[in-house]
């Protein structure tokens, strides 16, 4: 590959060492380089990328994109400064793979809740409208009907173009994916070219990585003020930051909502375990898919298949069969009178949605059972939140451990205790093993009662100090159904 081809858009301040015409691969990983790779410095969380172009060069880096110049050259080699090393490798990872996200329909979909749902349900949408199409999301990366397994939300710039780039080349015309605010902190998706991105909503999490709430709203609204002018913009407006994020936006701006004035609009008719009835734009139709976070789900995206140019009522009637992403609002089905939800609330706010769904929804004196747990090495400040809307909004509370991570779970229970208040305690218990507290909800309920899990949804694994154990709440809820 022609090294200047990838250097179109890259603004390079300084160019040392010997000319470089042609490298292999671009890493950004000093373990993975090999002889005549371009290897970008990027600075990270733990480590310098700076600290390992000893490294890079060692295993035959020819071409070093670097923030800050070393103090001796190597011959043979060139440097190239610039001011974002993650920057760069956005877009020169675009380059590298031939601009794929410019031969098909890309829509991003960011917010701190329902990106999964989101794109889960366009790329259903989309498939069964006839499209082939692709998907990029938390729980799995699809290409047309091939799975490939997924390591983060939103892989890197490299991973990132290497799949559009598949997906370019079997036919894929239209791709949905969820872009987290990591990912566009760290410039993962800075050189995509976007027909539209979709802001769901901003609520508490991640602050341990972004440091304040301002600054987590300022990475989520680059991804708009980035949009080219032929792409859409589209916000949910009932969000308090709704319009915030078209502020800058360049493409057409398009809003969505239940509440507020809207380009789209949706009014929740009927509410029920197996679905709702929404009345979208004078339309009463029925989905199988519950709760009010739902009736914003489905608005985005039939605003995005129309902003596609799809024909509405077609995208509204495919829509109303398609079921939820899996370990969302999922039911666990058994024979004892219980309902059993597994749900992947791990948020505040998603925690607080899913049980005011469930509250709408009852009936009489039937109790509800909350097991719920939180990650470790992650925002420590949503744990006693989360503790205390589980315990607001159920009679029954157990907490447990969600992923422990590196941290001693008994101390990430003691965060979550603290957020429970004095006069609720006798109501809630604390059960560090994930399995034996789902096994007491179990046994404390009685026929019509309702248990939700929560934390982990489609997860198939419980991650306790860098070990995954296969753990997966739904087989668990099952299984010991099937005993009793
Ligand atoms: C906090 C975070 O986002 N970290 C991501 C980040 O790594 P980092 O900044 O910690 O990297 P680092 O270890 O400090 O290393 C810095 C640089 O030195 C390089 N290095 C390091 C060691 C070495 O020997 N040689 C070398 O070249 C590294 O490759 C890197 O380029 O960049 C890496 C490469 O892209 C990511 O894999 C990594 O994700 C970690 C594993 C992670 O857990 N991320 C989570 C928090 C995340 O991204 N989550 C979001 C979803 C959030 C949501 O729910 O919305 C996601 O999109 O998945
Ligand atoms: N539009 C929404 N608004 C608020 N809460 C939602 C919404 N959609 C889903 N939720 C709740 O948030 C949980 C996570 O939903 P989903 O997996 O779609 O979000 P996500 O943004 O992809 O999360 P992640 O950041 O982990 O990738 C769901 O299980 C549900 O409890
Ligand atoms: N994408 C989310 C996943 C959280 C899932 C929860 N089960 C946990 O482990 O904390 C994050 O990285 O914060
Ligand atoms: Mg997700």
């Amino acid at each position: 590959m022609r090294l200047e081809g990838l250097l179109s858009g890259i603004k390079i301040s300084k160019r040392v060492g010997t000319d470089v015409s042609e490298i292999g691969a671009l890493h950004f990983d000093s373990r993975k380089v090999e002889s005549g790779d371009v290897f970008f410095a990027v600075p990270g969380t733990r480590v310098d990328g700076h600290d390992y172009i000893e490294k890079a060069l060692e295993k035959g880096a020819s071409v070093i994109v670097l923030e800050r110049m070393p103090e001796k050259f190597k011959d043979g080699v060139l440097y190239l400064k610039v001011s974002s090393a993650s920057e760069a490798l956005g877009k020169m990872a675009s380059a590298f793979y031939g601009n794929p996200s410019k031969e098909l329909k890309l829509v991003g979909v960011t917010g701190t809740n329902g990106k999964t749902s989101v794109v889960t349900l366009l790329y259903r949408l989309f498939s069964e409208m006839g499209y082939a199409s692709g998907m990029l999301s938390t729980v799995v990366n699809k290409i047309a009907d091939r799975e490939i397994p997924a390591t983060h939300t939103t892989g890197d710039a490299l991973q990132i173009n290497r799949l559009l780039r598949e997906m370019a080349d079997s036919g894929v015309t239209h791709c949905f994916m969820e872009v987290s605010s990591h990912a566009i902190e760290q410039d993962r998706v800075a050189g995509l070219d976007f027909d539209g991105a979709v802001f769901m909503n901003i609520t508490h999490d991640h602050l341990d990585y972004h440091g304040t709430f301002r600054k987590y709203i300022d990475a989520k609204k680059k991804l708009f003020d980035g949009l080219p002018k032929s792409a859409f913009g589209l916000v949910n407006s009932d969000d308090k930051r709704g319009n915030f994020m078209l502020q800058n936006c360049k493409g057409a701006r398009k809003t969505f909502a239940v509440k507020n004035m809207a380009d789209f609009k949706a009014k929740i008719v009927t509410l029920a375990y197996e679905g709702m009835e929404l009345d979208i734009e004078g339309q009463s139709v029925w989905f199988r898919l519950t709760g009010k976070f739902n009736a914003y789900n489905l608005l985005a995206v039939y605003a995005v298949a129309t902003l596609l140019g799809e024909e509405q009522d077609e995208a509204l009637r495919t829509l109303t069969g398609l079921k939820a992403a899996p370990g969302r609002f999922e039911a666990v089905p058994n024979q004892t009178g219980i309902t059993a939800i597994v749900d992947y609330a791990h948020t505040p706010d998603a925690l607080e949605n899913v049980l005011s769904t469930i509250e709408g929804l009852r009936k009489g004196d039937e109790s509800v059972l909350t097991v719920v747990g939180c990650g470790g090495d992650r925002d420590k400040t949503k744990r006693p939140e989360m503790a205390k809307i589980a315990v607001e909004l159920s009679d029954k509370v157990i907490l447990t451990s969600d992923n422990p991570r590196s941290e001693d779970p008994e101390a990430i229970l003691a965060d979550m205790k603290a957020g429970v208040p004095k006069g609720d305690a006798r109501r809630v218990l604390s059960i560090t093993d994930r399995k034996e507290a789902i096994r007491t909800a179990i046994m404390m309920a009685k026929p019509g009662d309702v248990i939700l899990v929560a934390g982990k949804g489609h997860e198939t694994y419980q991650e306790v100090n860098g070990v995954r154990y296969d753990f997966d709440d739904r087989k668990v809820l099952g299984e010991t159904f099937g005993e009793s």
